[in-house]
C-alpha cells in the first residue's frame, strides 16, 4: 500500500489582477502548505474505488465526483492501461475552506498513482490532468511554498520559508469558490487597478517575508465576508491574539490564518479560540 499526505494549502497572498477571455481570473499568490493535512492511501489494482472515513468525510462525499476519483478516472482517460486501485482517503480538512482540502487530494492521488504506474512526478500528462481537475490542484502536486500565478498553472520554484508559527481558523461556514470569484464583478478581459506582489526571495528571513506580506492581500477577502460574515468575527479574534504578526483569509474562505513570532504566542491564541468557539476548526501549524 501507498500513502501520502494531503496538506492543507494556504494563500498567504492573493492578489487579482484582472479576468482573462477565458472567464478564469488572473492571480498573483505566495502559496504555502502546512501540517495538517488528509491522509490518502492506495493499494494498487486494476478496478478504481474510494473508501472515505474521518471527521469531514461526510461533507465530502465518497461518489463519483470526489476530486480523487475525477483525478484518477481523468488520468486513465490519457493513459491507457493506467494501474489504478483502492483509494482510501481519512479526511480531516474542513471543506469548501479556502484551503484546497479537495484540490489536495486530486494531487495527493496523481502522486500515488506516478508510483504505482512508475511514471516521473512531473510527467506532462500528470500536470495536464491536475490542470483539468482543477485550478488549485498543479501547485499541490509538489507541496512546497512558491509564487503561483495565471489562474493556477504557472508556477515558480520552491521558497524556503522561515520558520512561520500559524494558527489556522474555520468558523465551518462553507464558501463555494465561484461565487465569490462572481462577486468581483469584473468582465472577461478587465484588468485591475492595484499595488504589485511584492518579489519574495528564495530564502526570507522571517522580518523580511512579515514585511513583503505585510505589503500584499487577499482581493477576495471583502467578498468572501459579505457571503459569511463570521469570516469578519475570526479575523478580529486572530488580530486581537496576543503575538499576532498578520492575520489574513486565505483562498475564497472562510479559513483564515495568523502568524506569530513564537511557537508559543500560536499554541496560546489557538487555545483561547478553541475555548471561545468549540465548533470552530482551531489548529496550529508550521508554515512551508
Ligand atoms: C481561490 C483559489 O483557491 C486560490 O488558490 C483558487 O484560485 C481556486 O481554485 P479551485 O477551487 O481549484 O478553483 P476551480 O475549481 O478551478 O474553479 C472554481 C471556480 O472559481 C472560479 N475561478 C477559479 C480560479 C480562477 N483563477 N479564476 C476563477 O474565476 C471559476 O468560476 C471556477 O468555475
Ligand atoms: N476529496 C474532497 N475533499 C473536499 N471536497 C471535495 C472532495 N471531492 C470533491 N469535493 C467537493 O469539492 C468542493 C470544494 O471543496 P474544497 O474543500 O476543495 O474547497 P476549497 O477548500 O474552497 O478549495 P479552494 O481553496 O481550492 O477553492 C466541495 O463542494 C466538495 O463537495
Amino acid at each position: 500500500m501507498l500513502t501520502t499526505r494531503a496538506p492543507a494549502k494556504i494563500n498567504l497572498t492573493l492578489h487579482v489582477l484582472g479576468r482573462r477571455d477565458d472567464g478564469y481570473h488572473a492571480l498573483e499568490s505566495l502559496v504555502a502548505f502546512s501540517g495538517a493535512g488528509d491522509t490518502l492511501s492506495l493499494s494498487p489494482g486494476d478496478a478504481l474505488s474510494l473508501d472515505i472515513s474521518g471527521p469531514t468525510s461526510s461533507a465530502a462525499g465518497a461518489g463519483d465526483d470526489n476530486l480523487v476519483l475525477r483525478a484518477a478516472r481523468r488520468l486513465a482517460a490519457e493513459i491507457s492501461g493506467l494501474r489504478l486501485g483502492r483509494f482510501r482517503l481519512e479526511k480531516r480538512l474542513p471543506v469548501a475552506a479556502g484551503i484546497g482540502g479537495g484540490s489536495s487530494d486530486a494531487a495527493a492521488a496523481l502522486r500515488l498513482l506516478a508510483k504505482a504506474n512508475h511514471l516521473a512526478p512531473d510527467d506532462p500528462r500528470i500536470i495536464e490532468v491536475a490542470r483539468a481537475v482543477g485550478s488549485d490542484v498543479p501547485v499541490c502536486l509538489d507541496p512546497q511554498a512558491r509564487m503561483m500565478r495565471g489562474a493556477g498553472e504557472t508556477l515558480g520554484e520552491p521558497i524556503r520559508l522561515p520558520l512561520l508559527p500559524a494558527v489556522l481558523i474555520n468558523p465551518g461556514a462553507p464558501v463555494a469558490t465561484g461565487p465569490v470569484f462572481a462577486a468581483l464583478g469584473l468582465r472577461p478581459g478587465a484588468s485591475r487597478e492595484g499595488a504589485a506582489h511584492s518579489d519574495i526571495a528564495a530564502r526570507p528571513g522571517a522580518e523580511e517575508l512579515l514585511a513583503a506580506l505585510a505589503k500584499g492581500r487577499n482581493d477576495l477577502e471583502d467578498a468572501a465576508c459579505l457571503q459569511a460574515p463570521v469570516i469578519v468575527d475570526a479575523l478580529a479574534l486572530l488580530r486581537g491574539a496576543h503575538g499576532c504578526r498578520l492575520a489574513r483569509m486565505s483562498g475564497s474562505g472562510a479559513t483564515c490564518f495568523a502568524l506569530f513570532s513564537t511557537r508559543r504566542q500560536a499554541v496560546r491564541a489557538a487555545s483561547v479560540i478553541r475555548a471561545q468557539h468549540p465548533g470552530w476548526w482551531v489548529k496550529t501549524a508550521v508554515l512551508r
